[in-house]
This record gives C-alpha cells, structure tokens and sequence, in this order.
C-alpha cells in the first residue's frame, strides 16, 4: 500500500482555509482519499476512512452512465471575480456561497446578482448559506436572492426542525425557493430525519462524510428524494469517489458540486478532473509522481495524520 499526505494551496479562501491537507493511499482496486476538515475529529471521522477503504480496497459500483453534469463553485468573493469564476467554468450552472460571517446580505446580492448576469437567463443558480442565516431573518433572504430566480438553497438554516418550518413558512408565503439539505444530512448523525420533517426538496450527498459510495447509494435509495452529488474539496482522488456515486445513482437530474478541483492551487494526478463545457467524465485517475512530491506535507503534518487515520480505524 502506497500512502501520500498532501498539502495543497487553495485559490481562494474557502470555508475558512486556504490550504487542504489530507491521506491518499492504494489499495487492490486504487486509490482512494482520507481527507476530514480539522474541525472534524472523533467519532465523525470514522466514515471519511470508511469511504477511502471502499475506493482503495473494493472499488465502485457498476455505472449507469459516464458524463457528469456540474457545477461551478463561487466562493464569498467580490461580483467581478464571482462573474470571472463563472465565465472561465464553462458551466451552465453555478453555486454561489453566501451568509459569510462579516458579510452582509448586500454582498451576496450582489454577487448571486452578477452570477446571474454571467449565466444568463437559462443558467442555474443555486446558494448555499451553510446554515449561517438564523431562522427569522432566513425566509426573507431568500425572498430578496429568490429575484434572482434560484434553483434551490442549501442549508439556510442549521437545524434540521428550523430548516423544516422555514420550508413551510416559505411555502405559506408564496417564496418559490426550494430547499437542499447538506449539514443536515452529513453531520447530524440523522439523515433521515430530513425526511420524516419534510425539510428539504433535494439531498446534497458527499461520499467521504457519509461512508463511502455504496452507504451513499443506500441513503439515496431510503431518502426517496432528488440527490445532488457533492465534493469534501479534495483531490482528483476523492472527486473520482464522487463521481462514481453520480455515475451509480439510478436518476441524476441536478449537476453536481464535484468540480472544485478549479479552487486549488494543485492536485495529485495527472489529468485533473476539471470540467470541460460543464461535465466531468468518469475515468480512471493515474497518480502522478512528481505532482504527488511537489505537494508533499511536512513531516509534523504527516505524523498528525497518521495519528488521524489511528484515530479514525475501528
Ligand atoms: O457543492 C459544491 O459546489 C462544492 C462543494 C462545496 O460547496 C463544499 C465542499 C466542502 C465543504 C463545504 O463547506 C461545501 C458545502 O457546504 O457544500
Ligand atoms: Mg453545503
């Protein structure tokens, strides 16, 4: 078994880092990516590893189909470079981050607004708050972003019981913005009460947090509801482990958030999977020696995630 923990600049401040660590190893089938944020630690580690043994030791399931629909990500960023990010992607549809902490609804209607102009009336434009708005300012918001004609919002709201009242109270006020649910579904131990509440009209599924491909076409299968395949931001290894979920699933009718590979600075493969006219293909990744030494962690990083993987065996 071959093992590689890598650091890897990011482009652009995301999610709070700008820099993504992690493990890739090989195992009989390939490779496969350990790479949990820093802020997850514990118990809520073990299905990253879970997900990497699959890819390394099993391999995927049988595909269904071998192009992928995506989307580009736009980080908290001013409406110039948003409008950049977009035009560059080549993807018909777009997620735009917002509700960052020290930003103001301004900036994001601003920048949903110029994601909007990018794109053009037939774009896609989806929002992702990452549960930042509380409950009582979030359904007017969206009410305000929802000019802006949205294809849903991911987690505006952080509880899974106030993401389900703020889909009624949009409902009730005619506020056509569907709702998507991803925290509620990777970190509250519960994915299924995103169901018995009613609480979002599509799943965001990410293979590393939720245990591995299979465990994902599962919860799929028992959600009963629309899935949008996302990426952990990783490497060209995880975001294959991603796309095999999306080339598995039975229906597949949003693009998916596996094209991050744009937000990083480098990447451990040969060809990268960036998309190409908004859609990735499913193909097999060749690690790529040189690439993998010039991003290599320093010593006191590979032995902090040693002791991660230590952690996270069971
Ligand atoms: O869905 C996408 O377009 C890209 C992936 C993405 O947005 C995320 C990846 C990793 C961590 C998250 O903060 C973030 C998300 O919340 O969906
Ligand atoms: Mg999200």
């Amino acid at each position: 078994m071959a093992t590689h923990v890598f650091q890897i600049g990011l482009r652009t401040r995301f999610r709070g880092i700008t820099v993504r660590e992690g493990v890739v190893f090989s195992g009989d089938a390939g490779w496969g990516e350990f790479s949990p944020f820093l802020d997850y630690a514990g118990e809520e580690i073990v299905p990253w590893l879970q997900a990497a043994r699959e890819a390394a030791d099993l391999g995927f399931p049988a595909p269904v189909r071998d192009r992928i629909p995506v989307n580009c990500t736009v980080p908290a960023v001013g409406p110039q470079q948003a409008h950049r990010i977009v035009v560059e992607s080549g993807c018909s549809t777009a997620k735009v981050k917002v509700a960052e902490k020290d930003q103001a609804l301004a900036d994001d209607l601003a920048r949903v607004e110029a994601v909007r102009d990018a794109l053009g009336p037939d774009g896609r434009v989806r929002i992702d708050a990452n549960g930042g708005w509380p409950l009582d300012e979030a359904a007017d918001n969206l009410r305000q972003l929802g000019r802006f004609d949205l294809e849903y919002a991911e987690q505006p709201v952080m509880d899974t019981e106030d993401l389900a009242r703020l889909r009624r109270d949009l409902a009730r006020r005619g506020i056509d913005v569907p709702i998507a649910a991803d925290e509620s579904i990777r970190r509250s131990g519960d994915p299924e009460r995103v169901k018995r509440l009613e609480a979002a009209d599509v799943a965001v599924l990410k293979v590393q947090p939720l245990g591995g491909v299979r465990r994902c076409l599962q919860l799929a299968e028992d959600l009963g509801m629309p899935v949008v395949v996302s990426s952990a931001l990783e490497t060209s290894i995880g975001i294959r482990m991603g796309l095999a979920l999306a080339a598995a699933l039975p229906e597949l009718p949003h693009a998916c958030g596996l094209n991050t590979l744009r937000l990083f600075q480098d990447d451990v493969v040969t060809d990268s999977l960036v998309a190409v006219d908004g859609h990735l293909p499913v193909p097999d990744v060749a690690v790529d020696p040189v690439r993998m030494a010039a991003c290599s962690a320093p010593t006191d990083r590979v032995e902090a995630w040693a002791l991660r993987m230590a952690e996270a065996t069971r």
